[in-house]
């Protein structure tokens, strides 16, 4: 059965959800599904606005008929050439070989690398700038590199203000009917996993995601309508997303507060935690989001430390060095760029101690603008009584920061 809604009245949502996936790239758990979001134009030409993956072509074919009636399909244009977006352009250039194939160089060059015949098709380069007419609509495509790979473009229609996003603005999270972000509530049901997959997919290239918010920034009043390849579309209140991305693309956090993640065996840093937890919101700090980095998907500590100002990290000593599971995230926050946070550390070890000063030195030396507070909770085996001084001066030593 064919799935397709109006995004305008000549323009259709016309992708696939997908709930059976269980990782995303094969790497990020996606429990609420995600959707792969390609559009169809219907103006004199009709064009389509990039594919869908191989495991949602059969529906995508079917919602393109629907639209279509009959009518050929004379233009494809593809803004991003990953495989979740491109997996169906084959299957396209087999049922309609006199369509158009709308791409710059490098997406071209990836086509081909894919193994797509474009050779044997009509085929318009584009570059930065270039505007074309579709008949009443006219787009022009703007160069988006590294967000997420080098060849994205993003297409600005000028006629009535969609701007086809490619990943940016885009969401993990299938859409189950609810094609809007003004349908759901975004902010409670939807922010988590948006920024979960912006700052896990692209958090490393935050100058281009600034890049590409700087020209949009030029024509933000023209545009009306954000349509990202995954998730939600935005036709209201888009500032509110936009800002978001200003803030992730430029490692600042959204919220003051204090994300707290820790790497306990038999329990003892963990009650180390919860006691430092209890102290802080004594204190009136209760913005405290708490993981035990072994149980917790990495992909979501990332999504959380983009979210909060300051971080306690917490681990025990293992054969000399930090433990593995909060090792990996220290290198995930890394290789993914994160900066500019503020952070407390407790250590634990039974005969030599040494996870403190090695997370501080990674933190100092491998990353940037991090800072460690002084104060710093080193304990053996498990917290005593007469360590609680030492509690509330962390504890207060993290709420002076945060003023
Ligand atoms: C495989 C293994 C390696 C360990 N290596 C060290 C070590 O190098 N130095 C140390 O002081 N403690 C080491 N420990 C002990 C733990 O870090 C220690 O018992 C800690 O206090 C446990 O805290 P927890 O209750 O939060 O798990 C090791 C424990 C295990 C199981």
């Amino acid at each position: 059965m064919y799935c397709v809604r109006n995004v305008t009245e000549d323009l259709y949502w016309v992708g696939a959800n997908d709930h059976r996936l269980a990782l995303f790239e094969n790497a990020y758990p996606i429990p609420r599904g995600v959707s792969y979001n390609s559009y169809l134009l219907t103006d004199e030409k009709t064009v389509l606005f990039d594919t869908v993956d191989w495991s949602g072509c059969r529906q995508l074919l079917e919602n393109m008929a629907h639209v279509l009636d009959g009518r050929p399909l004379d233009y494809l244009v593809i803004n991003h050439l990953e495989p979740d977006h491109a997996g169906s352009i084959e299957e396209i250039l087999l049922r309609w070989p006199k369509v158009t194939i709308i791409s710059n160089e490098k997406a071209f060059m990836l086509m081909r690398q894919f193994g797509f015949d474009v050779d044997s098709h009509q085929i318009v380069e584009v570059k930065e700038g270039d505007t074309f007419s579709f008949g009443k609509h006219v787009v022009t495509f703007v160069f988006a590199p590294m967000v997420h790979w080098p060849e994205v473009m993003v297409t600005f229609d000028t006629t009535n203000g969609v701007l086809f996003s490619a990943d940016a603005f885009g969401s993990f999270g299938a859409l189950d009917g609810k094609l809007f972000a003004d349908e759901v509530n975004f902010d409670r049901d939807w922010l988590d996993d948006a920024r979960r997959y912006l700052t896990n997919i692209v958090g490393k290239y935050g100058p281009h995601i600034r890049l590409i918010l700087k020209k949009a920034g030029g024509i933000l009043d023209q545009i009306k309508f954000i349509c990202p390849l995954h998730g939600p579309v935005w036709r209201k209140d888009l500032l509110y997303f936009i800002q978001k991305y200003d803030l992730w693309g430029r490692y600042e956090p959204e919220q003051k507060g204090i994300l707290m993640v820790y790497a306990s065996m038999y329990g003892n840093t963990e009650s180390a935690m919860q006691a430092l937890a209890s102290k802080l919101c004594d204190k009136g700090m209760t913005n405290i989001a708490m993981y035990d980095v072994s149980s917790t998907d990495v992909s979501q500590l990332i999504s959380e430390v983009f979210k909060y100002s300051h971080m306690v990290l917490a681990s025990v000593t293992y054969n000399l060095g930090i433990y593995p599971a909060m090792h990996n995230f220290l290198i995930d926050m890394k290789a993914l760029n994160v900066q500019n946070r503020t952070i407390a550390l407790v250590e634990n070890g039974s005969w030599a101690i040494k996870s403190g000063d090695l997370i501080q030195k990674f933190l100092s030396e491998e990353m940037k603008n991090m800072t460690v507070l002084n104060e710093r909770i080193s304990i053996a085996s498990s917290l005593h009584a007469d360590k609680e001084s030492e509690l509330e001066s962390l504890a207060d030593a993290i709420l002076d920061s945060m003023q």
